[in-house]
């Protein structure tokens, strides 16, 4: 009897783990299966449900051959006229006074216009007002900044400044950042001008010449003197991102990410004190030994991921309807994947730049001759900050990698995030860049995002929220690179498409309103 009773309870333990392996795989089949009915259901938002709808615009953005050339050339001569920042103190002051003499010959249409204003701020800036017809609608800014960062010639194919084409592309420093748009800018209102159209709504045109040291004499300038007279634009648009071709895995188009933030900034100074010494008998550790161990601590542990807690999000909500499977199931599911996407995503530095805080050692100083001990050494650290990460959580992060009451830290500057710009059905501002942007290329998916480098809009908080990075310029992976780096170089045709772009933006500003099933509404 003992043996059959052991026997039926073994029978029972053996059915009742079937019987719960089998509910653990239903359960597990129907939360795939719903999984992949959300993936495929997936809709991001009500934002996409409106759009900016031009209406009686008269101009198409057809250059005539003649007109093409003109651009190019103009375009070039821009380029040609080495506009360097290397330090807050160190401009190419030639250069910038020939791009001011330059504007002018350039632009001769909108230089002779009543309908505009052309004001030198801060010795080298450009302060464009541009009179619409209908005061009743309100300003928009558009900004863009003529310096450039500094070259390693002997990495370029060809000279930086001599914007020479080849193969369909331009070569130049300031290709992509960011003479691209200055030009095109005022490109685009300069036919618009000649052929005789009026703005209906007034607009600014900003150009700083010190965005790449800070921008805090040229943009902070501009920004002060539009605050003065109390200009409260409706939204303004800068540098910041662009059209990503083939960088986002899993997508079927291009992406045009308009930035509606950009990461917070922070340089970091790490430092070591000892005293100085005859080299002959050194301590145990030198201050150059002990700051490079915390300095190789902090490239060893980089900071945490926070993939999904800022604008990023949104920006691969709306691209998962333009993504294949796998990816869209598990982009549209991010709720469960967040942090494998993370993890993928950082595998690449451009991408991992979305995903985390970044720190960069990019100065380090030390020691004062061959023969003595060190006396200090010190480290610059470049951070720029997921938009979800304080200054205090990156400080507390620090000192727990840098783990060495030795190494000092100091924040020499930070500037925070700037709050997330709208991107629903309700913002003018998006709507309109976005409707531009599918306009000028059909081919493309929009989507908000973030900027990982830091622009001059931080510095135009006061006049609107409503602040977005884009300029059109269309970047693949090896792109990337070139954007303070060797070789930078935009495709003649691209170019020419970035003054349509701006041609239409004008335009669609004056004609582009918000529309929803109930009311059409004038953006005031
Ligand atoms: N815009 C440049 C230069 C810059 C850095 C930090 C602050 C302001 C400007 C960058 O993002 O690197
Ligand atoms: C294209 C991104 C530009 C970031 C700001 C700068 O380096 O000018
Ligand atoms: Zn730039
Ligand atoms: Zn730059």
């Amino acid at each position: 009897a003992p043996a059959a009773d052991s026997c039926s309870a073994e029978m029972n333990r053996a059915r009742i783990v079937k019987l719960t392996a089998s509910l653990v795989l239903c359960a597990f089949a129907v939360f795939l299966v719903a999984l992949l009915i959300r993936a495929h259901t997936f809709q991001p938002g009500s934002w996409q449900l409106r759009d900016c709808l031009p209406n009686n615009r008269t101009l198409a953005a057809n250059f005539t051959p003649e007109e093409r050339d003109e651009l190019l050339s103009v375009f070039k001569g821009a380029i040609q006229l080495p506009t360097v920042s290397t330090s807050y103190s160190e401009l190419n002051i030639t250069a910038l006074k020939s791009f001011t003499d330059y504007l002018p010959k350039a632009f001769p249409g909108v230089f002779s216009s009543d309908l505009v204003r052309h004001e030198i701020i801060a010795n080298y800036s450009h302060l464009f007002t541009v009179r619409g017809s209908d005061p009743g609608l309100r300003p928009y800014f558009l900004t863009a900044h003529l310096d450039v960062v500094p070259v390693a010639e002997e990495e370029w194919d060809f000279p930086p400044f001599s914007g020479e084409e080849s193969d369909g592309y331009l070569y130049g420093r300031g290709t992509l950042d960011d003479k691209q748009s200055v030009v095109a800018i005022l490109q685009g209102l300069e036919l618009l001008l000649r052929r005789g159209y009026r703005p209906r709504r007034s607009f600014y045109i900003g150009l700083g010449h010190d965005e790449e040291v800070g921008g805090y004499n040229g943009a902070k300038s501009i920004a002060a003197e539009l605050q003065s007279r109390g200009v409260k634009p409706s939204f303004l648009l800068d540098e910041g991102s662009v059209i990503l071709d083939g960088i986002i895995s899993g997508l079927q188009k291009s992406a045009a990410v308009i930035a509606t933030s950009e990461k917070g900034f922070a340089t970091i100074s790490l430092s070591v004190t000892t005293t100085t010494g005859h080299a002959s008998i050194p301590p145990r550790e030198t201050s150059i030994g002990i700051l490079a161990e915390a300095v190789s601590r902090l490239e060893k542990n980089p900071m945490p991921r926070m993939f999904g807690r800022g604008p990023e999000r949104a920006m691969i909500e709306h691209l998962t309807t333009e993504m294949t499977f796998p990816m869209k199931f598990i982009m549209a599911n991010l709720w469960l994947f967040s942090s494998s996407v993370g993890r993928y995503m950082e595998q690449k530095p451009a991408t991992n730049s979305l995903v985390r805080t970044t720190t960069t050692v990019t100065q380090f100083h030390a020691g004062i001759k061959d023969n003595v001990n060190p006396p200090s050494a010190r480290a610059l650290v470049d951070v720029r900050l997921h938009p979800a990460h304080t200054l205090k959580q990156l400080l507390s992060q620090i000192d727990a990698t840098v783990a060495d009451t030795r190494v000092k830290v100091e924040v020499i500057n930070f500037s925070p995030s700037p709050p997330m710009s709208s991107y629903d059905e309700t913002s003018f501002g998006y709507q309109l860049i976005r409707t531009t942007v599918v306009e000028t290329f059909p081919d493309v998916a929009v989507a908000p995002g973030f900027c990982i480098g830091i622009t001059d809009s931080r510095h135009y908080q006061n006049l609107t929220k409503e602040l977005y990075r884009f300029s059109p310029a269309r970047l693949n992976q090896e792109d990337l690179a070139r954007i303070h780096g060797p070789n930078e170089r935009i495709a003649v045709k691209n170019y020419e498409e970035i003054v349509q772009f701006f041609f239409l933006l004008i335009q669609n500003a004056d004609f582009c309103f918000l529309s929803s099933a109930d009311s059409i509404s004038l953006d005031m």
